[in-house]
């Protein structure tokens, strides 16, 4: 497995339909070679890392430790663009940036009308949206450092929002010419270390 990263690792992450997958191939396509998008809904579902369906809320429920067992190779190549709502479960020795998205309920409301979410899926994500749940899971998860908030509420946003984060992720190469350590995960080494005893 990979040791350094030359790129860097994001996390995209919001509500759902606050732009998440807007924004992650926007931000992919611009960059170019070296950075990858990964819709986690989809590639769970590709890697066959559920465990349930929630039929309540019409939605999977991902089995994450065998999510992150199965992505870890992939952050370790870095330019991961991480596309979920969920952020806080991801490793954070391989993160480098976590984007919370936010938009209004206004636009948020009509979104998720235009997908025909039913009434209560619907109401659930504009609940999560008003009392921040995701940004909270990022501030908890993460150090403040490398969290960024930023507001998706009309395509000029979106554009903006995609600018200012390659041009972050262009800053961040030029400062790590060395790349990075993909430090290791310490239940890894710990088990390792039990096998030599
Ligand atoms: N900043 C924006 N301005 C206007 N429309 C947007 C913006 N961002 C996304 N949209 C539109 O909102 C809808 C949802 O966007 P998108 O699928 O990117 O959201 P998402 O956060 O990835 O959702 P999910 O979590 O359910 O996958 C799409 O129709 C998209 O075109």
């Amino acid at each position: 497995m990979k040791e350094t990263r030359f790129q860097p690792n994001i996390i995209i992450t919001g509500t759902p339909g606050c732009g998440k997958t807007s924004h992650a191939e926007s931000l992919v396509s611009l960059l170019g070679e070296g950075y990858k998008h990964y819709n986690i809904s989809a590639l769970a579902k590709e890697r066959k890392c559920f465990l349930s369906y929630d039929e309540e809320f019409d939605s999977h429920i991902v089995d994450e430790d065998k999510l992150l067992d199965s992505l870890e190779p992939d952050l370790r190549e870095g330019g991961a663009v991480v596309d979920w709502h969920c952020c806080d479960i991801f490793p954070e020795r391989l993160i480098d940036l976590v984007v919370v998205l936010r938009t209004d309920n206004s636009a948020l409301f009509d979104r998720l009308k235009k997908r025909g979410y039913k009434d209560n899926k619907i109401q659930e994500n504009l609940d999560c949206e008003i009392m921040e749940v995701v940004y909270q899971d990022a501030i908890n998860g993460y150090v403040p450092e490398i969290v960024i908030t930023l507001t998706s509420n009309s395509v000029e946003e979106l554009e903006d929002n995609v600018d200012r984060i390659s041009a972050w992720v262009e800053t961040w190469v030029k400062d790590h010419p060395q790349g990075v350590t993909n430090e290791l995960d310490p239940d890894m080494v710990r088990s390792e270390d039990e096998d030599m005893e």
